[in-house]
């Protein structure tokens, strides 16, 4: 009878879901090592794991066809059934499995060696992407330079990954009807559980895109001001060479000549942690320090010991921040690039002596509160690690990938509060005026409002390819179409198909979907408004509570909320896990909107004063 037959399945999961996880640990420490050690030989032997595993699952996978589960009564039973029902790229034949995984880990490895000219010195030509092109980049005021950076590397890491790039299309949409799936996007849109997951992200794009126009215009004109009008027009896309980052996809690098009020004393909380001698590990230890503050737990001794963040001199690894489970309970790891320079080296070694475990600490780049974001983001991903181990291995993840990837950023929302720095003595500024408040929120702005209309980009592009409707005779074309249309920028100079410039950013050469992070962005807000009522620092309408100014350091009450929503994993819906923090069921722009509120005040006030023009027309520059 079914009750017998119920039980039976039981069994069968459980045993299933222990394999599963031994299967997973082999694969995450195998493309660790290739990741940390990118060499022919690493590459072969994760691809041979790889290859073992994708049989054992074809094989665990066939024997799960013989339950009739989606007559199960018990919830969690059918939801373990249904993702062991989803075999993944493992469908493919080997031969075309291996072809999808070289072609990945081609454009992969591309990526992370690319090395391009000094525009200054031309006879130096190992520029890598990090800490080198990154930092030049964030620094360089000369346009023709930051010209000379972009072309480069859009050369080097873009076109020289399009041949991979079609047959991975080709490839990953097969393993996508092996799984029933129309293409990739319908795969990749499952992930999310709603039906309607393209119309939910064009209607947060409408509430968003007022408040964005309004930044995009300002921006433009501090640029004209800076440039002139014959590098940066009064009515066209800004240039996407000029925005201080590489992908033009957070503004941060280009605040400090065009905030607000320039004479308001900023908080530069890189100067401060330089003058402090910070250094990575000091980071980690800070963001280990807040995660614990709220109650949660303290990152377990392996990932002091295991995790890698040095940018070793002797090989190549793939130097994209990433936070790592082993699927084993006790090892979690981060593996963030850094690059050995005497400036830290004797704190390092001070540090060194100070602690037995400690991986050889430093940042790739300079000690920044970009890196600073980095290490929270990272270090939200293995806290929902920790919070989560407890579940069946099938449901170690976020509620879904957005959720993965807001965790960490809304606790930076806190931590970068003007009081919080206060707190941590990291910014001595006095308490806030209206002034200093709309230089805060202009500073968050550019990171996180502009951030939206590019990770709109890269997934909205990625799902036209993936269905077809963009061929590869117009991936480039129709890239910039987007980018123009969505972001309001322009390339520096012509494109052609020649070029592949989507592939020039890490997430489409490496085959990361891009969509989470719009998620995030979108929710951390919400999940941060939830956490700041809970600590009491935020009560709408009280004007000494406002949410720019939260910070949920040490409460108890908040951290507690935020783990009890960790611990479900996707064990749950994510409306479930939503409504556990938020009382809300939906992704929605309230909370964004809400915290930017003055600054949307601000900017339009400002726009119509200087009779800016508020959007963009089409470019002059020619790429289709
Ligand atoms: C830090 C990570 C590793 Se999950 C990352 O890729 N992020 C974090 C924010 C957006 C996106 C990017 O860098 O493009
Ligand atoms: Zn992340």
């Amino acid at each position: 009878d079914l009750e017998a037959l119920e039980h039976e399945g039981r069994e069968y999961i459980f045993q299933l879901d222990k394999a599963m996880g031994a299967r997973k640990n082999r694969a995450s420490l195998s493309e660790w090592d290739y990741t940390s050690n990118i060499t022919k030989e690493n590459e072969e032997k994760w691809i041979q794991i790889r290859l073992e595993l994708s049989q054992q699952e074809k094989k665990a996978w066939e024997e799960t066809k013989m339950y009739r589960w989606q007559e199960f009564q018990d919830f969690t039973l059918r939801r373990m059934f249904k993702k062991y029902s989803q075999l993944g790229v493992s469908a493919l034949p080997d031969d075309k499995y291996k072809q999808l995984m070289r072609s990945v880990s081609g454009m992969e490895s591309n990526y992370a060696t690319a090395k391009i000219c000094d525009f200054k010195d031309p006879t130096k030509c190992n520029l890598a992407l990090e800490p080198d092109i990154t930092e030049l980049f964030a620094k360089s005021q000369d346009p023709e330079e930051l010209k000379h950076l972009w072309v480069q590397w859009h050369k080097e890491a873009g076109s020289k990954a399009r041949h991979n790039f079609t047959e991975y299309v080709n490839l990953y949409n097969e393993a996508a009807k092996l799984n029933d799936f129309k293409d990739v996007a319908d795969w990749w849109q499952s992930e999310y559980e709603v039906d309607d997951f393209e119309q939910q992200l064009a209607k947060l794009w409408e509430d968003v895109k007022p408040l964005y126009q309004q930044l995009h215009a300002y921006v433009r004109k501090r640029l004209r001001d800076k440039y002139g009008d014959h590098v940066v027009s009064a009515k066209g896309p800004i240039p996407a060479h000029l925005l201080g980052n590489m992908w033009a996809q957070t503004w941060s690098n280009i605040e400090p000549f065009t905030r607000p009020y320039p004479d308001k004393k900023e908080i530069d909380v890189t100067q401060t942690m330089k003058e402090q001698n910070f250094t990575a590990l000091k980071m980690f230890q800070m963001s280990d320090e807040f995660f614990r503050s709220l109650n949660l737990t303290a990152m377990p001794e392996k990932f002091w010991k295991n995790s890698i963040i040095e940018k070793p001199t002797d090989r190549e690894i793939v130097c994209h921040a990433s936070a790592w489970d082993f699927y084993d309970g006790e090892d979690f790891r981060i593996k963030q690039c850094t690059s050995v320079d005497n400036e830290y080296f004797e704190t390092t070694h001070h540090e060194m002596g100070h602690i037995q475990y400690f991986l050889q600490i430093k940042m790739c780049t300079a000690i920044d509160s970009q890196q600073f974001r980095t290490v929270h983001h990272e270090m939200g991903h293995v806290q929902y690690y920790l919070q989560y181990k407890h579940q069946p291995f099938q449901f170690r993840e976020g509620a879904n990938p957005g959720f993965h990837e807001a965790v960490g950023d809304t606790i930076a929302l806190s931590v970068s509060s003007p009081k919080h720095l206060r707190r941590v003595g990291l910014s001595t500024g006095d308490a806030e005026d209206e002034q200093t408040e709309i230089n805060q929120l202009y500073k968050m702005g550019i990171d996180k409002i502009v951030f939206l209309p590019f990770a709109y980009t890269l997934d909205m592009f990625r799902y036209g390819v993936f269905r077809g409707s963009t061929p590869p005779e117009d991936y480039n074309c129709h890239y910039w179409r987007l980018r123009e249309m969505l972001q309001g920028v322009e390339p520096p100079i012509n494109r052609t198909e020649e070029d592949f410039d989507a592939a020039a950013k890490y997430h489409v050469s490496a085959n990361v979907e891009y969509a989470r992070y719009y998620v995030s962005f979108i929710i951390q807000f919400q999940f941060h408004r939830a956490l700041c009522q809970l600590a009491g620092e935020y009560v709408p309408e009280d004007l000494n509570k406002k949410l720019v100014d939260c910070d949920i350091y040490q409460s108890v009450a908040a951290g507690n909320a935020l783990s009890n929503m960790l611990k479900m994993g996707s064990s749950k819906p994510w409306p479930d896990a939503m409504e556990a923090l938020t009382g809300q069921r939906q992704m929605k722009a309230d909370g964004l909107l809400e915290y930017f509120r003055p600054l949307q005040e601000w900017l339009t006030a400002e726009n119509q004063r200087t009779g800016e023009y508020i959007g963009w027309e089409p470019s002059k520059t020619q790429y289709c």
